[in-house]
């Protein structure tokens, strides 16, 4: 099937500085994919060049099988909120829905229901120069859906939000999904997208470390550790050693363990003759997300 959003061998550079190096990615139809990676990263750049709204220095980036300016009606195709500050201060907030509106060709009958949609009803006749960062978020949420889009592109759409806000906002999301449209979000705070995301794309220092479901990043690139309880650490951290294991972290009775089956540790303590208490393998994205960061430089472009 045909992404619903492509990179190839996207690049693009301001001067020296290589914001984008090389990327390529594919989002497909119908998922909420996670576009992830610390403060700098090129998430923005990325995402503008989908739009349109800065060019790529070499490669291309592709909207449904096109660049997005061969989109006849392009707010139908594709709806964003990349800068919750980008509306007109002194406008009010049902104005800059039917104004998104009349730009994108639609008609503007819908600006009240996409404001009670976003949870800006009680405030659409108010200016929005006062409106704080979260009312901002919305109503940028509210304009990036005026065409009823297909594919929905929102740049850090939770800064601003508290964490009612951010539940709704997943909520929002997750049917927008439901409905068979494609949502990409960006974020550099992973445990905003854990709960949230089918797909990732992490990218750090312009460059692609992974692309793919949530579940085969965490396969590809979860460190092996194993958290154990047991009443004779010491003894324990020596015999894991010993056994060609590493301890990265004890506190007291528990202690962090890698290069180990628990199989295998299993045996080290049976045969140390010290009791285990407890034993789980820990598998988030969030230490998935950690190491593959961390470990940048060996990584290459796609994942599984
Ligand atoms: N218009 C521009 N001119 C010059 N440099 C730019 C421009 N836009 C982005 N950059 C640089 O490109 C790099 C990537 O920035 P970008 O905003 O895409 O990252 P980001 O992942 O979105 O980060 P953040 O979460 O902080 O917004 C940064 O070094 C940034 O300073």
């Amino acid at each position: 099937m045909q992404p619903m959003l492509e990179a190839r061998n996207l690049t693009k550079r301001f001067g020296p500085v290589t914001a984008v190096s090389d990327a390529s990615f594919a989002i497909r139809s119908g998922a909420i994919t996670g576009f992830l990676g610390p403060n700098g990263a090129g998430k923005s750049t990325t995402l503008r060049l989908f739009l349109g709204l800065v060019q790529p220095t070499s490669g291309s980036a592709l909207i449904d099988g096109k660049p997005i300016h061969e989109w006849p009606i392009p707010s139908l195709k594709v709806g964003a909120a990349l800068d919750a500050q980008c509306v007109h201060p002194s406008r009010r907030a049902i104005d800059s829905v039917r104004w998104a509106a009349r730009l994108a060709g639609v008609p503007t009958s819908h600006a009240e229901d996409l404001l009670e949609r976003v949870g800006l009803s009680a405030v659409a006749r108010q200016r929005t120069g006062k409106f704080s960062l979260g009312m901002r978020q919305r109503l940028a949420l509210a304009i990036a859906l005026v065409g009823d889009p297909e594919i929905v592109v929102l740049d850090e759409p939770m800064n601003g939000l508290d964490p009612e806000g951010i539940a709704w906002l997943k909520d929002l999301l997750r049917s927008l999904r439901d409905q068979g449209r494609t949502v990409l979000i960006s974020s550099h705070l992973l445990a905003e997208l854990e709960d949230l995301v089918d797909d990732l794309v992490v990218i750090a220092g312009g460059r692609i470390i992974g692309s793919g479901s949530a579940t085969a990043f965490i396969d590809r690139f979860h460190p092996q550790t194993i958290s154990v309880l047991s009443d004779k650490p010491e003894p324990l951290c020596a015999a894991v050693i010993e056994a060609g294991g590493e301890v990265l972290d004890m506190q007291g009775q528990r202690m962090e363990i890698s290069g180990l089956t628990s199989i295998q540790l299993g045996e080290i303590a049976r045969d140390a003759g010290i009791a285990l208490l407890g034993l789980t393998e820990e598998r988030s994205l969030k230490r998935a997300f950690t190491h593959a960061t961390a470990t940048i430089t060996d990584i290459p472009g796609e994942l599984g």
